[in-house]
């Protein structure tokens, strides 16, 4: 008779610091593998945790309390297949990132992170120490199983090693945020270990949003010479069971379903979905509001929100001034309902007035400008977040990344909110993902099917409508001028030299860069978002607030 081994692989999504509710979720799982006549269930890297953990798991309290969950985790599971399960460990003082095998009521191994991704959105050097390179461990008479975890596999050193002493198979739990792009790398980096090591590789990943990050799952499994044998797909939970049979030339993984990868839209517009969900979910809000102008951004915003949390959950409040267009008025409502979402019109007129007048003696003699225009934005900030206060409702903030970078917007006015959706997300993208949304369904969105955003308000030139006749293009370059300049100095770190290479027009490339650097306390300020690319604001692109350093080259 065949000998074979069955994995389950567990691609769920655990909550930052919820160790009693990640246990649940590890016992669900085991209880799966059980009924599904499983040797060994497997969690991605850090399950019990949650990951990333930043700093929180640098306190020995916390780390304590994993163990203890860990200890009582193995008890439980004792009567059926094994557990492997990412925990942080202290070791002779030291932390580590582990991941460990329960069997029998009892910690079977510990298998602990060699290579500390320092990278990106990654700080791993700074957390944990990184380990020796430990051998496989064997259930029964089952394979040999060596855990590189997550990094441990992106190198060669600790794949071979394992397999030098003896690994058959090679399970990588992993905790691999999504950028656009990323799964075609993450494959060929397996395939490589696949290929050079002539074992079968699992890789097993999380999935889920935390703070900026979205987990994507698409786990899989190669078989060697780096045949894909099964995949699941990306964001969504599940298990799916493998089948490994021992032949002559070793352990064999059976052909499973393969799940197909949505394009690079689709993902986009499923992390800014999702991550806004487990956002929400995760630190207990229901409910959203947002101030919806007829404008691309707050109505793509609003899209997500309802395709997120239902349209009963969603808000939109249109606050008109004097220079509100009935264009305006007319796309906002039509967005309203063709999402189906709650709609009010708060005017500012009387605040505004109350607010000029209460400033009249101090500014007498002067000439308006932008701060009378801001003071609309910051009115409406207000109100917002009055109704945030009252009912709730958490606040959406809809600024896309080209805004982001170049500081278009009014700090403590439009920029005032919670979480922001497209925040890494460049305008001329945000109008091909209101198209693609307006021309894709799937069961995912809770929103309904067709044409979500009026494409009046996709064809209408921005504006921010505050002084008569305004239009972005009086203050910023053409938009996909402005976000060709963007991508390559703030995406790729390009120089300005490179950007006149390019074919860009240098004053103007200079006028960009000097709107990146001035607007970085803007940043500082602004509210999370869903990481889209690997040169997202916040952890992937780090920069002083003080800077006086401006690229003179291309002159
Ligand atoms: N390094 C620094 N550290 C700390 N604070 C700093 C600072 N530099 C300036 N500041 C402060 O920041 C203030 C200027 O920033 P801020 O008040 O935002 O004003 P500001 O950036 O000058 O103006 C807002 C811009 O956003 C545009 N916009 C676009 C789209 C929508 C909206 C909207 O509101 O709906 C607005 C608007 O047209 C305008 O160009 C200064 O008064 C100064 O006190
Ligand atoms: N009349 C308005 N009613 C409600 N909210 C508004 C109004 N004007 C601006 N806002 C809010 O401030 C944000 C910034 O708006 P603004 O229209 O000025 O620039 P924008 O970046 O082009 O955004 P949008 O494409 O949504 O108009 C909007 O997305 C919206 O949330
Ligand atoms: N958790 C990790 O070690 C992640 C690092 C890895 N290279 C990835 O993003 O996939």
């Amino acid at each position: 008779m065949t000998k074979s081994f069955r994995i389950t692989m567990a691609q769920l999504n655990p909550t930052v610091g919820d160790i009693v509710g990640n246990a649940a979720l590890a016992r669900a799982a085991w209880a799966e593998g059980k009924s599904a006549d499983a040797d060994l269930v497997a969690l991605p890297e850090m399950f019990l945790v949650g990951y990333q953990t930043q700093d929180l798991v640098m306190r020995p309290a916390f780390v304590a309390d994993a163990q203890d969950a860990l200890v009582k985790l193995a008890e439980d599971c004792a009567d059926g297949p094994a557990l492997t399960i990412g925990c942080p460990v202290i070791e002779e003082g030291r932390l580590y990132n582990a991941y460990y095998t329960l069997r029998g009521g009892k910690i079977a191994a510990r298998m602990r992170k060699h290579f500390l991704p320092n990278f990106n959105v990654f700080d791993e050097v700074r957390l944990f120490k990184s380990a020796d390179i430990a051998g496989p461990f064997t259930l029964g008479d089952g394979p040999r199983i060596g855990c590189p975890i997550c990094e441990d596999a992106w190198y060669p050193d600790v794949c071979e090693a394992m397999v030098e002493s003896g690994a058959e198979i090679l399970v990588v739990p992993n905790g691999s945020p999504y950028f656009r792009g990323k799964f075609p790398i993450r494959m060929n980096t397996m395939v490589g270990r696949v290929v050079e090591n002539q074992v079968p590789l699992v890789y097993l990943n999380l999935v889920g949003g935390q703070d900026d990050q979205m987990f994507d799952g698409g786990s899989f499994v190669l078989n060697r010479g780096g045949k894909l044998a099964l995949q699941m797909p990306v964001f969504e939970s599940g298990y799916a069971h493998v089948d490994f049979d021992l032949t002559d030339k070793g352990w064999v993984a059976r052909e499973g379903d393969k799940a197909t990868l949505p394009d690079d839209l689709a993902q986009d517009y499923r992390v800014m979905v999702e991550a806004l969900r487990d956002y929400m979910r995760k630190t207990g809000f229901g409910k959203v509001l947002l101030g919806l102008s007829g404008g691309i951004d707050s109505a793509i915003v609003a899209a997500i929100a309802v395709d997120a949390l239902g349209a009963e959950n969603v808000r939109c409040v249109m606050l008109p001034s004097e220079y509100t267009s009935q264009g305006s008025l007319d796309d906002a409502a039509a967005a309203a309902t063709a999402l189906g979402c709650k709609y009010d019109t708060i005017s500012i007129a009387g605040p505004r007035a109350a607010v000029t007048e209460a400033l009249a003696p101090m500014f007498e003699g002067l000439e308006a400008d932008l701060t009378e225009e801001n003071i609309q934005s910051r009115i409406r900030g207000l109100l917002l977040m009055a109704r945030s206060n009252k009912f709730g409702e958490m606040l959406l903030t809809t600024g896309n990344k080209s805004e982001v970078a170049v500081g278009y917007a009014t700090i403590y006015g439009d920029m005032a909110g919670g979480y922001n959706p497209i925040k890494d997300m460049y305008k001329t993208r945000v109008f091909a993902a209101a198209r693609w949304r307006n021309a894709n369904h799937a069961p995912w969105m809770k929103g309904s099917a067709g044409e979500v955003i009026p494409v009046a308000i996709i064809d209408k030139p921005p504006s921010a409508e505050l002084r008569p006749d305004q239009k972005d293009e009086d203050s910023l370059p053409p938009y996909d001028v402005l976000d060709g300049i963007l991508e390559m100095l703030v995406d790729q770190d390009a120089s300005v030299a490179d950007c006149v290479a390019a074919g860009y027009d240098r004053t103007t490339v200079k006028r960009v860069e000097h709107l990146i650097y001035i607007s970085e306390y803007k940043r500082f300020q602004s509210a999370p978002g869903p990481r889209l690319s690997n040169r997202a604001f916040w952890l992937d692109r780090r920069y002083p607030i003080v800077n006086r350093w401006r690229d003179n080259s291309g002159g």
